[in-house]
């Protein structure tokens, strides 16, 4: 859980605004993730969950608004210049080299880490190879710890879907970042694997912080320390799970109002909300 130090933020987004032509996509929002939480992102389609998710990795710079990362202002920073500073994500696309083996996936996200690169140890440029076996450790670690050290070698383009989304993880994880963002991690995962990848995140944030954005609520409400609702490019509500699941504003936007007899309806999965 959040230690003594959860007031401050490793990531903030201040009164961001993204405009897309005449879209809003964003309106003035603001989040902050804090030492190791887990920050869930949710809300019915089109609230504006992957433009935050894109701003928060550098891929769209914000209209409007500040964003800061432990402290430093990183407001326009590129993705690359995120990634050198400890942000880490792992996309729904996944971006995976389908010909090469999944440890060699995993080394290419190490590849900041190394002073001779993995790709110049792969020219076998000279002074490679003591840091190319560190940084195999420490894939062949991270594999471990996911459950998929026994796949190493296994070519990625092979392997079923789920394991392919561990091997994204775990190219992730290897840059050993501060900050892990998550893009719809559980898609495409049976009950069993979204409850294994729940033991994962929760694993992870012993360590990191993590920002999710997620439909599944009932990873979400298991995972995460804290959530931000946005609807219609706004945040609507803020706070624990708790909190948010009791909030009227949240419950008017997955469910138009409509509540059940107890008057306790929960957001059960946001693509069945009324703006899907
Ligand atoms: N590149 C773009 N150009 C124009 N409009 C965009 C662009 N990206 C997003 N939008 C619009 O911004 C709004 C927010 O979209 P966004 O994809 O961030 O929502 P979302 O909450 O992630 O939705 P979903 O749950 O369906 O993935 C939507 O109205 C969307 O159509």
């Amino acid at each position: 859980m959040v230690g003594a130090d959860a007031h401050r933020s490793v990531l903030s987004m201040d009164d961001i605004t993204v405009r897309f032509g005449g879209v809003v996509a964003l309106d003035d929002v603001s989040v902050e993730v804090r030492p190791r939480e887990v920050l869930g992102v949710i809300g019915p389609n089109g609230a504006g969950k992957t433009t935050l998710f894109n701003v928060a990795c550098g891929f769209v710079p914000p209209t409007l608004g500040r964003i800061s990362f432990e402290g430093s202002d990183v407001t326009g920073w590129r993705p690359h210049q995120l990634v050198d500073h400890g942000v880490a994500r792992s996309l729904q696309g996944l971006g995976l080299f389908d010909r090469l083996s999944v440890i060699d996936n995993v080394l290419v996200g190490a590849d900041q880490h190394s002073r001779s690169g993995f790709f110049s140890s792969l020219l076998a440029t000279p002074g490679g190879a003591k840091d190319q076996r560190q940084l195999t450790d420490r894939a062949m670690a991270v594999l471990d710890r996911l459950g998929i050290a026994e796949r190493a070698g296994s070519v990625v383009g092979g392997l079923p879907y789920p394991l392919r989304k561990r091997v994204a993880l775990a190219r992730a994880l290897v840059a050993e970042p501060k900050l892990l963002l998550l893009d719809e991690p559980a898609s495409g995962l049976s009950e069993t694997e979204m409850t294994e990848l729940g033991d994962i995140i929760v694993d992870l944030a012993d360590e990191i912080s993590v920002m999710l954005v997620e439909h599944h609520m009932d990873l979400v409400m298991r995972v995460c320390h804290r959530l931000a609702v946005l609807d219609f490019g706004r945040k609507i509500a803020s706070g624990t799970p708790d909190e948010v699941r009791n909030d009227p504003a949240v419950l008017e936007a997955y469910l138009g109002g409509a509540l059940d007899d107890d008057g306790a309806a929960t957001p059960q999965d946001a693509k069945g909300g009324s703006h899907a």
